[in-house]
Parts: structure tokens; C-alpha cells; sequence
């Protein structure tokens, strides 16, 4: 399972690891490592031109022996000296190696671009001049490499409170750094290198975990010969409206895809006649009265997608959370919650899975604090709400009080469109009612959607409906990775 970690998290281990070497030796083998990475990319290094941008600590240290490296194979390096000072002995190195000191003009001619401003050392938005130089890295023909983490990305949270350099690739020494993981920070990641230098020992609980392939075969259900449809897990639904039907469509579509033994489909007339037109493999029942005592044993509920908000919705919400089985809420019922936390009173579990606007109406946050702070804010609602939370959007992270976050890194961006959370509803509700946990079922949930999204956009748009039919062959990828173990 991916692990990643704050920087004080790597700060401390670094010490301890340090403790142990002489010095210089992580330095050393952090160098190395990027300078490999960089060769591999300028593909023959000799003739090629470099361009190494220096801050004042460590970070610039790691670049400088890089630069240095790579000018001992024939290319030409140059540095510009951002900060007041420069680590001595990497400066010292590279001239030796023949490497020379530029001014920011040398950015235009260069191959490859080094980010090495800063790393997990920095705090705050950057400062002048780096934060020119940040965005004229960004506007340079050449390949931006960041070494550790791209200067202007919080390292340990993703936040980006100014410029920030959007690398092609960057390096990380160690471990993955949680910034690298979490939007906005992630995506000016590019391609995330690993370089080991051997931290590992002495690294403690990870901050947050992304899932692999083979942690989702692993935690999903597959029927035996003894399964049938009702041990498989039997889902409700309770969504859509006579003015929103499609959600109510897209919802259960989704729980059939990702493996529901059965769906219960409650709603009323208008929605009905939706959903029994496209899943005949759906039970329906249809309702008058905002009731589900006539709805057969299920094992899991999706309370929400197009439900409404008016006394109806509110009344029907109320029933299914009053049932002693898991329920995932969303969209319109995560409204009504927000109006009426009472609602949350339950005993059985409870997996939320707002987008920011949503968790805004829930914490009483602003949204462009949540979606500049998504862990902060995710862990927040699972310790006020008691719930597992899974917050969707760019990074869709899942939180649940005293484990570790898990992050989503299979989406991709054609998602943002209409419908697709009321899909994503339906696939973890699926899993839910299959017997995983919350937790599992949101963060397995968000990784096959993530990758059927993946798989029905392959670079074009994409429809709601095209993921659900997607699922099936994202699950299917999966299996490729059950043996071995990433
Ligand atoms: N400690 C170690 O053993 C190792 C450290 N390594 C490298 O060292 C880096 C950490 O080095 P440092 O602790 O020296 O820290 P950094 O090099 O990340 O940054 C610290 C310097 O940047 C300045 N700074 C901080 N915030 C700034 C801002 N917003 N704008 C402009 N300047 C700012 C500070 O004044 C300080 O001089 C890692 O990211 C990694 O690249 C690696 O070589 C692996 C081993
Ligand atoms: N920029 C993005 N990158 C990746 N996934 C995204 C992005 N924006 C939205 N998504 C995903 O698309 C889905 C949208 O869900 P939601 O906001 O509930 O929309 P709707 O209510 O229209 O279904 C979520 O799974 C979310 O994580
Ligand atoms: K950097």
C-alpha cells in the first residue's frame, strides 16, 4: 500500500537515519538518485544544457550535487543562486565539476530545469525571487524536474498558497511527501520518482495511504459457489424525484456494475418509471407515502442522489437512517442533514460522500477553504460527524477517525461532469451491501470509479452512464495485479 508522510514526519526520521551515516551520505544518495532520473530524461546527458535553480538550503544542496554529477558526463550546467545563501560544499562540488552561475535569462535555453528552491523546509507561499523564478520555470520550453517536492507546494498538506512550479517529474527522497498526493499540490507533481535512501526503517505510521491494484483485489468480494443474490448483498436505493430521475437511473446502474447481489429501488412514480425502463434487474418498489416498511431486508442503503429536500425527502431520510444497517448519504440528503445533524443519531454506520460544497453546508466552512485544505477538512467531519467521510473532487480522499486518510489517485478530470457522483454513489453503496467496512467500501468505491472514469473517458469526454458501464472492466484490471503484491 502506497504510504506517504508529513515533513515532519521525514524530518524526524531523517535525524534518526543520519545519526547512523556519515555525513553527507543521504545527500549523496538523494543526488545520485536525481541525477539519474535527469540523465534518463535528457536520454544522451553530453552537449545537453541544464539549468539548476539553487535556494538556500538543503534542497539546493541536492540539486548542486546532481548538477555536478551530470556536468562530470559532459553536459552543460548551469545555476541560478536564488537565496541569500547557498549550500557550501554542494557549490563547491559543482564548480569543481565545471558547472557555472547564471541569471534567469540562462531559463530559455535550458533542456532540463532542476527545481531545487525548496523542499520540506519551506513554509508559506514563496518568496521573491523565487516565486518568479518558479513561474518562469513553468513558462520555459524546457523539462521541469522538482527535486523532493515542486517549490510552492505545501509538503505536507498540497496546499498552494502562491506561485508554485508545476513540474514534469519530480524526485522525492525517502518517501512520498502527503502534499505530493493531495490536490492542488498533486497536480504539479508530473510523474513522482522514489528514490530509496533508505528511510524506511525508520519511518512511523504513514500520514495518509493511496490503495493499489492489488490492495482493492484484495479487499473486494468475489461470489463463491455457495453465493446467491441475497448473501452477495442486497443494496437499497432511495433517490431521485419526479423532478430529478436521472440520478435515480445513474445510481442504481452503478450498484449493478460494481457487483450488488440485488438492488431495492425505492422512489416515487416518476423515478420509477425511469429506473424500471433501463435495470429490469432492479426490485421496485414505488412509493406513496415516504415509508420503506413494504421494501424487503437489504443490507446497506444510498440515501440521497436526486432525492429532493422538501418534507417528503426529509421524512423518508429519517426512516432509512432509522434502520440498524450502513447507509451512504448523499447529495440532496446530505443537505438535509446539514439542516438537521439529529439525523445522524444512528447506531449502524454511516459513509458521507460530499463534494466541497456539500461538506461547506456540513461544517459551515467555506468552499475554497475545503478545497485548499481537503485532508484538514475531511478529517474534521469524520472526528465532529462520527462518519467516515469520502470528499470528492480533483483528489477524492477518504477519512475515518483514528486511521490513516486514504487518497484517491485513479480519477481523472473528465469526471467533473454531471451525474457521475450519483454512480459513484451506487458502487460503493454496492460494496457496502457486499459486507465492506465504510472505510473499505469508500475508498474502494472512489478507486474503481476513479478507473472506470479512466477507462470510458481514455482522453475524450465522458458520460455518467459510460462509467457505470465502465466498472465491470476497471474490476477486471484489478485482476492482472492479484499476484503481484505493489
Ligand atoms: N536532511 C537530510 O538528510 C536530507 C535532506 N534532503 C533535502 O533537503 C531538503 C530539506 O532541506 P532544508 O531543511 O534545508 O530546507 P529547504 O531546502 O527545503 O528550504 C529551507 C530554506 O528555504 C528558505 N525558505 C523557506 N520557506 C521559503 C519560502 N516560502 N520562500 C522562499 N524561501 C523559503 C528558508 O529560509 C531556508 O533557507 C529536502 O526537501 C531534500 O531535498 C535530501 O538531501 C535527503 C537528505
Ligand atoms: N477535477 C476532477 N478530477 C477528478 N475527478 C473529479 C474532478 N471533479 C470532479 N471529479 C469527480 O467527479 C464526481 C462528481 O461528483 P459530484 O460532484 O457529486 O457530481 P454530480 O452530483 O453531478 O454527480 C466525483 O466522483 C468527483 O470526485
Ligand atoms: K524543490
Amino acid at each position: 500500500m502506497p504510504t506517504a508522510y508529513t515533513a515532519d514526519q521525514i524530518r524526524t526520521a531523517e535525524r534518526a537515519l543520519m545519526a547512523r551515516l556519515p555525513d553527507g551520505t543521504l545527500m549523496d544518495r538523494a543526488a545520485a538518485g536525481l541525477a539519474a532520473v535527469c540523465a534518463g530524461l535528457l536520454g544522451k546527458v553530453y552537449g545537453t544544457r541544464v539549468l539548476l535553480l539553487i535556494g538556500s538550503g538543503d534542497n539546493g544542496g541536492d540539486a548542486l550535487y546532481a548538477g555536478a554529477r551530470l556536468a562530470g558526463r559532459g553536459a552543460r550546467v548551469e545555476a541560478v543562486l536564488a537565496g541569500a545563501k547557498t549550500h557550501e560544499a554542494g557549490l563547491e562540488a559543482f564548480r569543481r565539476a565545471g558547472g557555472t552561475i547564471a541569471g534567469p535569462d540562462a531559463l530559455d535555453q535550458a533542456d532540463l530545469i532542476v527545481d531545487g528552491l525548496v523542499g520540506i523546509g519551506a513554509t508559506g507561499a514563496l518568496r521573491e525571487p523565487y516565486a518568479r523564478l518558479a513561474e518562469a520555470a513553468n513558462a520555459a520550453p524546457g523539462l521541469v524536474v522538482a527535486v523532493d517536492v515542486p517549490s510552492g507546494v505545501d509538503a505536507s498538506t498540497g496546499q498552494v498558497a502562491g506561485a508554485a512550479v508545476a513540474a514534469q517529474v519530480t524526485v522525492t527522497m525517502g518517501a512520498r511527501k502527503t502534499g505530493l498526493l493531495v490536490d492542488p499540490g498533486a497536480s504539479h507533481v508530473g510523474e513522482l520518482e522514489l528514490i530509496d535512501i533508505g528511510l524506511g526503517p525508520y519511518l512511523p505510521d504513514p500520514d495518509v495511504v493511496s490503495l493499489s491494484h492489488h490492495d482493492v483485489y484484495g479487499l473486494l468480494k468475489r461470489p463463491m459457489g455457495e453465493s446467491d443474490k441475497y448473501r452477495r448483498g442486497v443494496l437499497g436505493v432511495a433517490a431521485g424525484s419526479d423532478r430529478y430521475t436521472g440520478a435515480a437511473v445513474l445510481a442504481v446502474g452503478g450498484a449493478l456494475r460494481a457487483g450488488a447481489g440485488m438492488v431495492r429501488y425505492v422512489g416515487p412514480g416518476e423515478p420509477v418509471t425511469q429506473v424500471r425502463a433501463r435495470w429490469p434487474e432492479a426490485v421496485i418498489t414505488e412509493l406513496s407515502e415516504p415509508s420503506i416498511d413494504e421494501v424487503g431486508r437489504v443490507q446497506a442503503w444510498v440515501l440521497g442522489p436526486g432525492l429532493g429536500t422538501g418534507d417528503w425527502a426529509h421524512e423518508l431520510a429519517a426512516r432509512v437512517l432509522a434502520s440498524d444497517v450502513p447507509v451512504l448519504i448523499d447529495a440532496d440528503a446530505l443537505t438535509l442533514v446539514a439542516g438537521d445533524r439529529a439525523l445522524l443519531r444512528r447506531t449502524a454506520p454511516v459513509l458521507i460522500t460530499p463534494h466541497a460544497g456539500e461538506l461547506s453546508r456540513l461544517l459551515g466552512a467555506d468552499r475554497a477553504a475545503i478545497e485548499a485544505g481537503r485532508l484538514e477538512h475531511a478529517r474534521r467531519a469524520a472526528a465532529e460527524l462520527g462518519v467516515t467521510v469520502l470528499l470528492k473532487g480533483s483528489t477524492t480522499v477518504v477519512a475515518t477517525r483514528d486511521l490513516p486518510v486514504r487518497v484517491n489517485g485513479t480519477g481523472t478530470a473528465w469526471l467533473a461532469t454531471g451525474g457521475t457522483g450519483d454512480v459513484l454513489s451506487g458502487v460503493a453503496g454496492a460494496l457496502l451491501a457486499q459486507g465492506l467496512d465504510c472505510f473499505d467500501a469508500g475508498s474502494c468505491g472512489a478507486y474503481l470509479h476513479g478507473l472506470a472514469g479512466r477507462i470510458a473517458a481514455d482522453d475524450a469526454p465522458l458520460t455518467a452512464a459510460d462509467v457505470a458501464e465502465a466498472v465491470p472492466a476497471a474490476i477486471r484490471m484489478l485482476r492482472g495485479a492479484s499476484r503481484s503484491p505493489r
